[in-house]
Formats: C-alpha cells, sequence, structure tokens
C-alpha cells in the first residue's frame, strides 16, 4: 500500500506538466514560490497561435529576402558566412521586423552560466521574443541515452519532449534528423543554431534561465504547432526536427511570449515549473 506521503508526492508529480524534469526534481522545494499556475492545459496559452505564426512568417520572410534575396526556389548552400556586413543587416533587418533584438551572454543570475537578453530595443508585452530549439521525441519514443546529464531537455504540456542541447549526442542527432528530412532541394529545419550565430536570431530560447523571488519571470513557454499553411520554403528558419521520420501531423515548436514589455539590457527569465489542475 502507498504511504499517503508517497501518494501526496505522485498526486502532485501527475500535476506538473511543463518544463525540465531534472531541475524540477532537484529544485522544487527552492522555487515554490515562483511556481506558475494554470486552470486547465487549454488557459496555458497566452497568445492565439495566429498571432505566434503572424509574427514568425513576417521574421522569416525578412531573414530570407536578406539570405536568398526572396527567390522561391530553394537553394541547399547555406548563405554565405564570409559576408562581413551580413551581421549588421540582419541585426538591422530584424529590429525594424520585429522592434528589438535579443543574444546571448553570461547570465546576471551568479552560476547560471549563459543567459539570453534583449540587446536592443523593446519587447512589447505578448511579443513572441524566442523559439527554443531542439529535436522533438514523442512520448513513447526513446530518449534515454540524449537525457543523461542534459538540462535542456523540455516537456510540453502534451507529454512531447524537446531537447535543446546544443552538444554531444543531441547535436549529432539533431543534425543527422535535419539531413533526413528534405523535401527535394528544401531544407525544412534549420541547423544554424547549434552555432554561436544562428541564422534564426530567435532560436536561442534553451539558453533563458530560471525566475528567483529576485528575478520574476518576463517571459513564458507556449506551444506552436506548425500549421499546413506555413510556407515550405520558410521552414529551413525552424529550429525543430522530428525524432521520427514517421511522425505524423504538424510540427511541433515552442516559443517564448513575453509576459510584459521587456527593455534593453533586461534578461530573459521563464518559469520552468507549470503546474496544471
Ligand atoms: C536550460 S539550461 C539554461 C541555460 C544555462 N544557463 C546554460 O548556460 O547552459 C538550464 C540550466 O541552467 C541553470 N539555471 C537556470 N536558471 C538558473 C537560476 N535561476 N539559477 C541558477 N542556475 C540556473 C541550471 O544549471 C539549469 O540546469
Amino acid at each position: 500500500m502507498l504511504s499517503s506521503a508517497v501518494r501526496r508526492f505522485l498526486d502532485k508529480w501527475k500535476s506538473y506538466r511543463h518544463r525540465f524534469v531534472p531541475w524540477v526534481v532537484f529544485n522544487l522545494k527552492k522555487n515554490e514560490q515562483s511556481l506558475r499556475k494554470v486552470d486547465d492545459a487549454k488557459y496555458d496559452k497566452l497568445v492565439p497561435d495566429g498571432e505566434v505564426s503572424a509574427s514568425l512568417l513576417k521574421l522569416f520572410t525578412v531573414l530570407h529576402r536578406i539570405h536568398y534575396g526572396g527567390k522561391n526556389h530553394a537553394e541547399l548552400r547555406p548563405p554565405p558566412h564570409d559576408d562581413p556586413g551580413l551581421e549588421s543587416r540582419e541585426a538591422d533587418a530584424v529590429l525594424r521586423c520585429l522592434g528589438f533584438n535579443i543574444h546571448r551572454r553570461p547570465s546576471s543570475v551568479p552560476g547560471a552560466g549563459t543567459g539570453v537578453f534583449v540587446s536592443e530595443g523593446l519587447v512589447l508585452k505578448g511579443a513572441t521574443v524566442a523559439m527554443y530549439p531542439g529535436t522533438i521525441y514523442q512520448p513513447y519514443e526513446p530518449i534515454l541515452l540524449q537525457s543523461i546529464r542534459n538540462p535542456f531537455v523540455f516537456r510540453c504540456i502534451d507529454g512531447i519532449l524537446v531537447d535543446g542541447n546544443d552538444r554531444g549526442i543531441s547535436r549529432m542527432v539533431f543534425r543527422s534528423c535535419s539531413g533526413r528530412d528534405r523535401l527535394g532541394p528544401l531544407t525544412m529545419s534549420d541547423t544554424s543554431w547549434l552555432t554561436d550565430s544562428p541564422l534564426n536570431p530567435l532560436a536561442v530560447g534553451q539558453y533563458v534561465n530560471n525566475c528567483s523571488r529576485h528575478t520574476p519571470a518576463n517571459v513564458c513557454y507556449q506551444e506552436f504547432d506548425v500549421p499546413g499553411r506555413f510556407p515550405l520554403e520558410l521552414h529551413r528558419y525552424l529550429p525543430n526536427v522530428n525524432y521520427s521520420q514517421h511522425t505524423r501531423g504538424p510540427l511541433r515548436c515552442v516559443v517564448l511570449v513575453a509576459l510584459r514589455d521587456i527593455k534593453a539590457g533586461e534578461e530573459l527569465f521563464s518559469n520552468y515549473y507549470t503546474i496544471v489542475h
């Protein structure tokens, strides 16, 4: 028979629908005050999918114009990285398109490693600020090897996992799945998030750190399934790929949405826990 303490733990565990499993296990007690609580899975989304889709579409169209002159016949070649003006043209275009830029740098929280900061402009409440890149695993798919000592495995509200680690075996898996899933000459996902200069500048959401009492959350995670009408030539900027090529249905992505206006210089903080009652 289960003791009541074990039963209480299991009940509590079942209500954790989101986020980073190892972190939740080791830091639950410390962070209980900063939990995000949602009454039902259907209330988890802050902004409608249509808004997320429109915002990504706008950004990817701008990037496609810079990288490929907007040509619809997609080339296999990635844009030239030896072009000295490319980075500043990208940054200017993203600032004009979204009103902000984000970058990775050492976190303002001692010992927290790298974090993500708004480097220019202003992020408005409800804006799509970042994307969580990585390989998508259905709840029944094996991830054991890739998840050992891996703090980047994100758990979606429906049990789908996203492995956003840019090193080791996770990196190899992403590259291999991305190379596999081409549609003729079209690349269906972006591998440049594995480098220091991602072509899609939003694809750094895996480096956003957890909030605390002193640094409250200013962004939250939101699942986004890529709609069938999303232009094929723009899939090249999606930083996610299915682990299995037999996965049916839309590609799962995860975006981070601003909970309030966020000014240049501020670090992004999310909530690694969400309880769904
Ligand atoms: C998804 S990663 C975030 C990126 C991480 N900062 C890095 O540089 O790799 C999650 C890990 O970041 C660290 N982390 C996140 N939030 C933190 C916080 N508020 N304080 C200390 N460490 C934190 C923990 O090591 C956690 O396992």
